[in-house]
């Protein structure tokens, strides 16, 4: 485990009030580690959680050729590219059973999708291409090739190879896959637990009645959405006021119960203001100004834990207050670390390459951030557009838009119909 200091020590040209967007997710890929404690769980419950082992195939997957058409299966050495091939069925193959009889040269077999190919057939024919005659069908020339319609044993798994990788997050098609081998349970790491709250005197929690300089707290039902849809245990603090009392006890519960803990606000300059007082008393905790709009300031590292929680102290991410900010700053470097202290392997949200609709203007030597809609234009090609007023406050322009347009570090302004990187988050969880 190191210290905030000694990471920021081998960080090359680290510079806590002026970090670009790509330094923080070095930084925080050396600050977190993985929560390394196995169970074994269910497939219902699997979804979303990280692979803890490799899981090997007991078993081919089919377990045997098998037919992938509803039809007649037949021996395709005896295809002709000149005349049709007439063939007498002498049987059915149903999908469970193995057929018995023999076939000879000029016989078939009627199959059914999923029924196990009988001995010494090779292709199907689909039933709606055969004219049939009485006991007999013909097939037209030149519309198969020898092994068509046919299902290979252990094209899908073989037995004894890995079927998935331990730090696979399993997603339906993997769960799918992991009941397709028999197995009704996997080993995953346990769930990342996640306290978070939002901070500020002027938050209302929902069910308190406005007043005059107040807003709502929006940021803990972003933050809890962001978390779910994870796969993290969340743990909800509510709103804790701006008293030293009251931030003390709720970091020390959070770091009690938690791996990680999110606040929002608090982290800027502003003179009313504990949280950042009470982050530094009570953990190894640096402030950040981040090279990127929006979600400049930042604070993170860890806080110290007095009960049965992490070993070292719950890893902090100090969030900005404004809305947008705290999606923004979750999406750019939250979730790749949870994802690492899960034990998943790295995977980064697509970026897609998008042309944009508009000139926007950029300066050089920061990351911005906009909120965009990609569309399909007629011709096919992708097309994004800011979704209007671009405050960090702003969460209207947020619920329209499906990506986020990343203008990077060195870029300067995109005239229309350039193209543009954009991280969807919509649509990839
Ligand atoms: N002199 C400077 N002022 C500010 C700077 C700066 O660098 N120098 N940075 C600005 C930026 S960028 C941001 S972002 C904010 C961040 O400040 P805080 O993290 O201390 O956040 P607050 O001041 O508490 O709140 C900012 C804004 O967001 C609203 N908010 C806060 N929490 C919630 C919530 N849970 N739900 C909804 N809205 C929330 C709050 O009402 C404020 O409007 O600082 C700038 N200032
Ligand atoms: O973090 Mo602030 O504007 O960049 O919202």
């Amino acid at each position: 485990m190191k210290t905030i200091a000694q990471i920021a020590a081998q960080l090359q040209g680290y510079d806590p009030q002026a970090l670009s967007a790509d330094g923080v997710n070095a930084f925080l890929a050396q600050l977190v580690d993985p929560v390394l404690e196995v169970e074994e769980v269910g497939i219902f419950e699997a979804l979303g959680r990280v692979l803890a082992q490799d899981v090997v195939s007991p078993v081919s997957v089919p377990p045997h050729d098998n037919s992938a058409m509803d039809g007649y299966a037949f021996d395709s050495s005896q295809l002709r590219t000149d005349a049709p091939l007439a063939l007498e069925v002498v049987g059915t193959a149903l999908a469970g059973k193995a057929w018995q009889g023999t076939v000879r040269l000029g016989q078939c077999v009627k199959i059914m999708t999923g029924a196990i190919m009988p001995a010494g057939l090779d292709t199907v024919v689909p039933q709606e291409f055969v004219t049939v005659d009485g006991p007999a069908i013909a097939i037209p020339p030149k519309l198969l090739q020898p092994g068509d319609n046919r299902r290979l044993k252990g094209e899908d798994l073989h037995e004894g190879t890995p079927a998935l990788r331990r730090g696979e997050r399993l997603l339906p098609a993997a769960c799918g896959l992991v009941a397709s081998l028999g197995l009704p349970t996997v080993p995953v790491w346990r769930k990342l637990r996640v306290a978070y709250f939002s901070t500020g005197d002027e938050i209302l929690s929902l069910g308190q009645a406005p007043r005059e300089g107040a807003v709502y707290d929006s940021n803990r039902y972003t933050v809890f959405g962001l978390l779910t849809r994870l796969g993290c245990e969340v743990i909800d603090m509510g709103v804790v006021r701006d008293e030293p009392a009251l931030l003390e006890a709720a970091f020390t519960e959070a770091a009690s119960k938690a791996d990680a803990i999110i606040t929002s606000g608090g982290v800027s300059v502003g003179e009313a203001d504990y949280t950042r007082a009470m982050m530094k008393q009570l953990g190894d905790v640096e402030f950040w100004r981040i090279a990127m709009r929006p979600g400049r300031p930042m604070a993170v590292g860890r806080i110290a834990s007095t009960g049965p929680g992490r070993a070292g102290g719950a890893i902090l991410f100090g969030l900005p207050g404004n809305p947008v900010a705290v999606m923004v700053t979750f999406l750019a470097f939250v979730r790749p670390a949870l994802l690492q202290m899960m034990g998943a392997r790295p995977e980064a949200m697509p970026l897609l390459k998008a042309i944009s609709a508009q000139a926007l203007r950029k300066k050089p030597g920061r990351t911005e951030y906009q909120r965009g809609i990609v569309s399909r234009a007629q011709d096919g090609s992708l097309v994004v557009q800011t979704t209007g007023n671009q405050g960090s406050g702003v969460l209207s322009s947020m619920v329209q838009a499906n990506g986020l347009i990343v203008l990077h570090h060195a870029q300067g302004n995109v005239a229309a119909g350039d193209a543009v990187d954009v991280l969807m988050f919509e649509g990839a969880v």
